[in-house]
């Protein structure tokens, strides 16, 4: 165990309590953005990085040490715990996930299998106990991809625009979409469940995609899975935090949820979410566009942000989606230090 004093600046603005600065960490701050990381990428696929403990540990940890944010998400995908259940996944470089063979009817649903994730996914947990017990002084986020957002995956084979084929699936096959939101709930709460134990110290559930929906055909068709998700994940006592793009209009569906952390992409204004009735602590939310603009633009920008934020306690500095490969890394350790100094109780 390392010396240092560990940062719970974090876990503190994820159960609402008083902070000493507003503490942040940006999605997707592992990857591309990095020239660390693009040279490992010359040799290694995604999945190759993550079967290596010790080569996944330093890829998650490398932004923590260079930006000096105050949480640290472990490198993998959404993606990664479904070999085990039987689906073949591949990410394919500048496209992300391609599945070849999607999910169609009922059959495909009742071939997928079960996950242990001691058996299936060992590397993950080893990294995650690297992290946590030798190697971190803040906390380790876990996550899992939601089922809505794998089942688009699964259902299209690959990325999409409008998700109809995963719509169609689930209005025309109602039994076999339930089937589907059960089984792929099972898989992430056994798969999370087992992160915790590792050591991870709070939980990000992303449903990226599920903003496609209505809030109608939220409540019915995926609302009650989410219920089912978080109900069993509360035993654990992490911080869970639950994050979509585009899904503004579901945000008070997630603030029903037994969840502590509303994450907002850039579309809906902190103050706005408030007024609508948010009181849980709110993740975001700087447009990642943003940070391609000259630094003036950005610091007026995360400014705005912050003073929204700051209104109460229970608030988190992040983007309001992942950072793009093409933004300096200068400019995120900028932006960290900004935010650190301008939120600081004097
Ligand atoms: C929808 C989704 C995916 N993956 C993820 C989501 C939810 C978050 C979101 O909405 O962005 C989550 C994810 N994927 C990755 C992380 C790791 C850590 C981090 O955030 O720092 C996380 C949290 C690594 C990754 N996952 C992927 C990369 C790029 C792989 C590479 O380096 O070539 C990384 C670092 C690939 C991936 N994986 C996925 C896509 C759409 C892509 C392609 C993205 C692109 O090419 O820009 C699926």
């Amino acid at each position: 165990m390392n010396q240092r004093k560990f940062n719970d600046t974090f876990l503190k603005a994820c159960r609402g309590e008083e902070t000493d600065h507003v503490p942040l960490w940006y999605m997707r701050q592992a990857g591309r953005s990095q020239p660390e990381y693009r040279k490992i990428k010359e040799k290694y696929s995604l999945f190759e990085i993550t079967h290596q403990p010790e080569l996944c540990a330093y890829v998650t940890k490398l932004p923590v040490d260079q930006y000096n944010v105050d949480a640290a998400i472990l490198y993998k995908d959404i993606m990664s715990p479904l070999p085990a259940i039987g689906v073949d996944v591949e990410i394919k470089s500048g496209i992300g996930p391609v599945i070849d063979n999607p999910i169609r009817s009922v059959q495909d649903v009742e071939k997928l299998g079960e996950i242990n994730p001691e058996e299936d996914v060992p590397y993950v947990l080893d990294t995650i106990k690297l992290l946590t017990q030798e190697q971190l002084d803040v906390p380790l986020i876990g996550f899992a991809g939601a089922p809505f957002t794998l089942a688009s995956y699964m259902i299209e084979g690959g990325p999409s625009k409008n998700y109809n084929k995963t719509k169609a699936f689930m209005y025309a096959e109602p039994k076999a979409w339930f089937a589907l939101m059960d089984k792929l709930a099972d898989m992430t709460i056994t798969y999370v469940k087992s992160q915790i134990n590792a050591g991870a110290k709070a939980i990000q559930i992303f449903d990226s995609w599920v903003g496609a929906l209505n809030v109608e055909d939220y409540r019915y068709f995926i609302k009650p899975v989410m219920n089912r998700i978080f109900s069993s994940l509360k035993e654990e006592n992490v911080p869970l935090i639950m994050f979509g793009v585009g899904a503004s209009h579901l945000a008070n569906e997630w603030h029903d949820l037994p969840l502590d952390v509303v994450g907002l992409d850039w579309r809906l204004p902190i103050a706005e979410a408030r007024q609508r009735g948010i009181t849980k602590t709110v993740q975001g939310n700087l447009d990642p566009s943003i940070l391609l603009a000259p630094w003036e633009v950005i610091e007026e920008k995360a400014k705005a942000i912050l003073d929204q934020g700051m209104q109460q306690p229970g608030y988190i500095f992040n983007l309001g989606h992942g950072v793009f490969p093409e933004v300096n890394p200068d400019t995120l350790k900028r932006l960290a230090q900004f935010v650190h100094d301008y939120s600081s109780k004097k």
